[in-house]
């Protein structure tokens, strides 16, 4: 295992790249700790596979250095980097039995038979594979083929990091839920680094401590679940993450005001210096903006209540603009007027899409 850094990393596949739109990677710095669980969790086309691509070597970065353990691995290749990936169909061998195939790679790294078959038992009883053991992968489903691809990525101990590459994509959706849960619980007991690219929000925030996501090229936000729920650092961030994602309000701000048309909203803190010419938002994800009666807090009208099993979701119009609010049990609603009551804390203010911190704690 060891530490991954990432240090002023950048790729363009064109040759000649001169304004930020070239890189398909824009400038990254990041370390991946040592046996940390990691998402890259970005939409199609974001740059999550020409990343995992520089991780693994298969791609040469045209900017910037890889280091694994402090060690510059730039231009090693694969080989020499000491690597497991996974990706998204299966890689089997077809006329091994699922023994051979999980003990293949540490065959290939003369390992005692006995630690080889101590260690294939462990990795197929994790994986619920004992039964299987003995027959052949020809005559397995594509979900039990995926299953060995993703033992045979877990049984070396001594890997720098496993890499997974939309692993689950083949994956039935029944048994992702549960495999979801037991990739989880293998990064607990065996202690090792691994990155896990996708796309599903539920996929990253399952399985990760640290989610990285990525648009456009560029990482927007690195943290847990819980800070890109709660403070996400761009409104990509707040749209992509949540079911419904932020709302994303226009607004002007005055000092600890802001102003949705003609509806002030009081602020938790001030932003005295917002910078010109950037577009100024407020954002506020649903789960702290709950509708009320008529009268109290900011004036809406209501267009439409989604039930999505969990909770009610009002689909409101505020000076104007869309947004989505929780609706209280027991709330009796008069016509299409309500109020819309915010959570001051939970308020935040962007310019040009990335957060601004904003001074204070005003009330
Ligand atoms: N070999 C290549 N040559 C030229 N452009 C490429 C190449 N590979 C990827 N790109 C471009 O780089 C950008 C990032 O692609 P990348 O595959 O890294 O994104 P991704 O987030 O992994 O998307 P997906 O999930 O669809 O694979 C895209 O605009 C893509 O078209």
């Amino acid at each position: 295992m060891a530490s991954i850094t990432l240090d002023h990393l950048a790729h363009a596949y064109r040759p000649d790249p001169r304004d930020p739109q070239d890189y398909a990677l824009k400038e990254i710095n990041h370390v991946w700790r040592q046996g940390g669980a990691y998402a890259l969790l970005g939409p199609s086309g974001c740059g999550k596979t020409t990343l995992l691509n520089i991780i693994s070597g298969l791609v040469t970065p045209t900017q910037g250095r890889i280091l694994f353990d402090g060690k510059d691995v730039t231009n090693l290749p694969t080989e020499a980097r000491n690597i497991a990936q996974v990706f998204q169909f299966p890689v089997v061998y077809d006329t091994m039995t699922v023994r051979e195939n999980l003990a293949f790679p540490l065959k290939n790294r003369h390992l005692p038979r006995e630690a080889i078959a101590k260690r294939v038992e462990e990795i197929a009883s994790r994986l619920d594979m004992t039964r299987v053991l003995d027959r052949k992968a020809s005559n397995l489903t594509a979900d039990a083929k995926q299953k060995i691809s993703l033992g045979r990525g877990l049984v070396r101990s001594d890997v720098a990091a496993i890499l997974f590459d939309e692993p689950l994509t083949v994956i039935d959706p029944h048994l992702k839920w549960q495999l979801r849960s037991t990739l989880k619980e293998l990064h607990r007991a065996l202690d090792l680094t691994m990155i896990y690219v996708t796309h599903d929000q539920t996929e990253a925030l399952t399985f990760a401590d640290t989610v990285v996501v990525m648009h456009d090229g560029a990482v927007v936000q690195t943290g847990t679940p819980e800070e890109l729920f709660e403070r996400p650092a761009h409104t990509f961030v707040g749209h992509f993450i949540g079911s419904p994602g932020m709302n994303v309000l226009p607004v002007r701000v005055d000092g600890a005001t802001a102003h949705i048309g003609d509806v002030a909203v009081r602020l938790a803190r001030a932003y005295p210096a917002l910078p010109a010419g950037e577009k100024i938002e407020l954002g506020v994800r649903p789960e702290f903006a709950t509708l009320a009666r008529a009268g109290t807090g900011l004036p809406v009208r209501v267009k439409r209540i989604d039930d999505i099993g969990r909770a009610r979701i009002a689909r409101v119009e505020i000076a104007g603009h869309a947004a989505a609010a929780m609706v209280p049990d027991g709330l009796a609603l008069d016509g299409d007027r309500a109020g819309l009551a915010l959570e001051t804390r939970q308020i935040h203010i962007y310019a040009g899409g990335v957060l601004v911190p904003g001074e204070g704690g005003v009330g």
